[in-house]
Order: structure tokens, then sequence, then C-alpha cells
């Protein structure tokens, strides 16, 4: 959808801002350019809306090379979202969304109904949000006006320079999830600058990580962190390699760890002996169906003994994350219910449990596996004690 053939830009003064730039993405593929300040990723991404001139190259937007179309025309094809919003501040929220279909042409009305519904799209309730300025608006907040404001006349192609950027960090990872949800609904084309490695592992299906003007290594997040092509990228992606990896890594259900069960219908003398039989201090609780219920401790069970049933005692279990979930989900939910372990589901049935030690197993098989080049399922190590 976007390509870049041999794409030079030298700057007046002699800088070489993008040096014999290669690379192209595909139809609905959000790719994320990434690398220190001054590298040359703005300069790559104004190109594309001829907000910049190549020095030499082409640049095809689906087939065309873009040189030979009015950058006006070219632009209404494209989203532009930039760190400043830059929204118009004698303007409400909703003609600031209508902006670009009111250029187009679109008539009042029209233009409104659909900033409306993008408005909504981005979490905003056009009856509280669309009358009013700006200013009345949080930081993040108009960062989703920007966004929704690039999507209004349904480019194909969207470009973002650092949208994300001037938020504070727990309201940037709400609005990356916002953005993920919303991209797998519309499937735009998407370029996105970022100067930070965690955003780009997040975000990108694709992952452009700039040296000096040129691309060191154009790959999927879990290549980029797991096999740095040079040590320049080693060396970016950095030394908390591990808890990056912990955002791209999914559970599976190999992963998991399968603990002592007690039914719901069961004693709890029933439910100690098995226990005490695996050597278990607590089991999970399911129903005749395999759905989880809770979890009961050998303590209580055993003293409640056999006039107990396990249906009155077992706890409820909060500590779950559903199966596919990032590790990084599952440890902020050991965290956040200060658990030992989390529950791991498939819908409501319970698979198995992930503890510390099988979640750091699992970091350790996907290190592993991208090393190996192989399936993470196929690693074969003996156990952590080794580690
Ligand atoms: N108009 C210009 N004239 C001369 N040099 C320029 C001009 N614009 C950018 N540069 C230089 O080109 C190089 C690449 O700049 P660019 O803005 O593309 O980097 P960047 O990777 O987006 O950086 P940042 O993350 O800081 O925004 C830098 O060395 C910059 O100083």
């Amino acid at each position: 959808m976007i390509r870049f053939d041999q794409v030079t830009k030298r700057y007046a003064d002699g800088t070489t801002a993008v040096d014999d730039l290669s690379f192209e993405v595909a139809e609905g593929e959000l790719v994320t350019l990434v690398g220190p300040s001054g590298c040359g990723k703005t300069t790559t991404m104004m190109m594309v809306n001829r907000l910049i001139e190549p020095t030499s190259g082409r640049i095809y937007v689906d087939g065309e090379d873009i040189a030979t179309v009015d950058p006006v025309k070219l632009r209404r094809r494209i989203g532009y979202v930039i760190q400043q919003v830059g929204l118009f501040p004698h303007r409400t929220i909703l003609d600031n969304t209508a902006t670009v279909p009111a250029l187009v042409g679109w008539k009042k009305a029209k233009a409104r109904a659909r900033a409306a519904e993008l408005l909504d799209l981005v979490g905003l309730d056009p009856k509280t949000y669309g009358g009013r300025y700006p200013e009345q608006l949080s930081g993040g907040q108009r960062q989703r006006v920007g966004v929704a404001r690039a999507l209004a006349a349904d480019p194909p192609v969207l470009l973002m320079d650092e949208p994300f950027g001037a938020v504070d960090p727990v309201v940037r990872e709400q609005l990356q999830d916002e953005f993920l949800r919303m991209q797998a609904a519309v499937r735009k084309t998407v370029l996105l600058v970022t100067h930070d490695i965690e955003e780009a592992v997040r975000l990108g299906d694709r992952i452009a990580v700039y040296g000096q003007g040129r691309i060191e290594q154009f790959d999927t997040p879990g290549a980029v962190l797991g096999t740095p092509a040079t040590p320049y990228v080693a060396e970016f992606v950095g030394a908390d390699r591990g808890l990056k990896r912990l955002s791209v890594t999914e559970i599976e259900p190999y992963d998991l760890e399968q603990p002592a069960v007690a039914r719901l219908d069961e004693s709890a003398a029933q439910a100690a002996s098995r226990m005490r039989a695996e050597a278990a201090r607590w089991a999970v609780v399911l129903d005749g169906g395999g759905d989880l219920h809770g979890w009961i401790g050998l303590d209580e069970a055993a003293l409640a003994g056999q006039d107990g049933r396990v249906r009155d005692l077992a706890h409820r279990m909060n500590a779950w994350v559903p199966v596919g979930a990032p590790l990084k989900q599952a440890f902020g939910v050991m965290l956040q219910h200060d658990a030992g372990w989390v529950a791991v589901l498939d819908g409501s049935r319970f698979l198995g449990v992930l503890t510390p030690a099988k979640l750091h197993e699992a970091l350790r098989r996907s290190v592993d596996a991208d090393a190996q080049g192989i399936a993470r399922a196929e690693v074969e190590f003996d156990s952590v004690a080794d580690a």
C-alpha cells in the first residue's frame, strides 16, 4: 500500500536525513518507525504526504507514484495525526472533527453526523463533548479528537507522528489500547512514528528500527526483541528486553501448571484428602462443566471435614486472565490481587494456572524459540531450577 523505493532526503545544509530507504507497508498493516531523536523518522513520514519532497527515489501509495499526484488531493487520502494536535481553538470539538469532510465538500449535516460517529469511535460521547471547545478537554481527550479528525474523511492511509507522546504514561497506555481496538475495526494502513520501543512493540504489526537515516531492522515485534539484527538494534531494544517481551508473549495452554482441583459438589473432607495426596495447600474449585468457580485452602477444608461442602467454603477467584493474553497482563493481575498465581480461562472454562515460576519459564521459552528460530511450543528444557 505504501512503498519506498531507494528514497534519499538530503536537506539544503547537506544533512542526509534519510539514506537510500526501501520498504513496503501492506494494506491494513500498522508499521511503527522507532529510533532515537534525529534519525529521520519524521522526514520519512512527511515524504508520504509530500510535506517534504525526497531528493531521490520514489514513493508509491496504492501503486501510484506520489510525485505525479497533486499534493492536496494526495493529502485527502491520507490522515495525519501529530503530537501537538493542532485543533482550532474557536471551533467546537464536533466542528474540529468535521474539518476535513467539510473541506472536501460534504454537506454540513453529513459531515457533522460523520464527526459524531467518529467521536463515539474514539471513546468521546458526542453529546457530552461535541459542543465543547478544545481548551475544555484534557490532553488525552484532545489527542483522541486528533485521531477522530484524521479518520473523518475515511482515508485508507494514516500517518501518526508521536500521537500519544504528549500525555502521561497511564493515559498513553489507555489511548494505545483504544487505538488498537479501533484499528482492529477500521484496518487502516498506518505508519506511526515513536521514539519509545515499548510503544513500537505494543502497536506495530511490524517495526522499522532506525539507525542514522537507515532502517537497521524491519520485522515483527517478537523478532526485533528476540533476534536483533545488529548490535545497534540490540542496544536500542535495551537491557530490559525481558520486560518488553512480557508484553508480546501470549499465554499458551502449554505454559500452564495443573493445580489440585476440588469439585463444587463434593465434601470438604474429600477435597482436603485430594490436596494432601498432591501435597497442595490449595485447590481450584471447578463446577461439573470444568468452569472456574473459585478456590479453597487446605486448612479450611480440613477443618470443615465431612460436614463442610466445597460449595459453601469456596472463595471467589478474581485473579484470572484469558488464554492468549500477554504475559504482562497476567503479571499485572498477580500484583493487583497480591496473588501467588492466576487462573487462565478459555471463555469460562478453566485451563490451568500461571505461577511466577511458570511465567519465567514461558519467557525463557520465548527467548529460546526466537534464538533457535522455532515455535515456542517446540522448545524443550528441563525445569526452572536450572535457569
Ligand atoms: N529542514 C531541515 N533542514 C536541515 N536539516 C533538517 C531539517 N529537518 C530535519 N533535519 C535533520 O534531519 C535529521 C532527521 O530529522 P527528523 O525530524 O526526520 O528526525 P526524527 O527521527 O523524526 O527525530 P525526532 O524523534 O527528534 O522527531 C536530523 O538530523 C534533523 O536535524
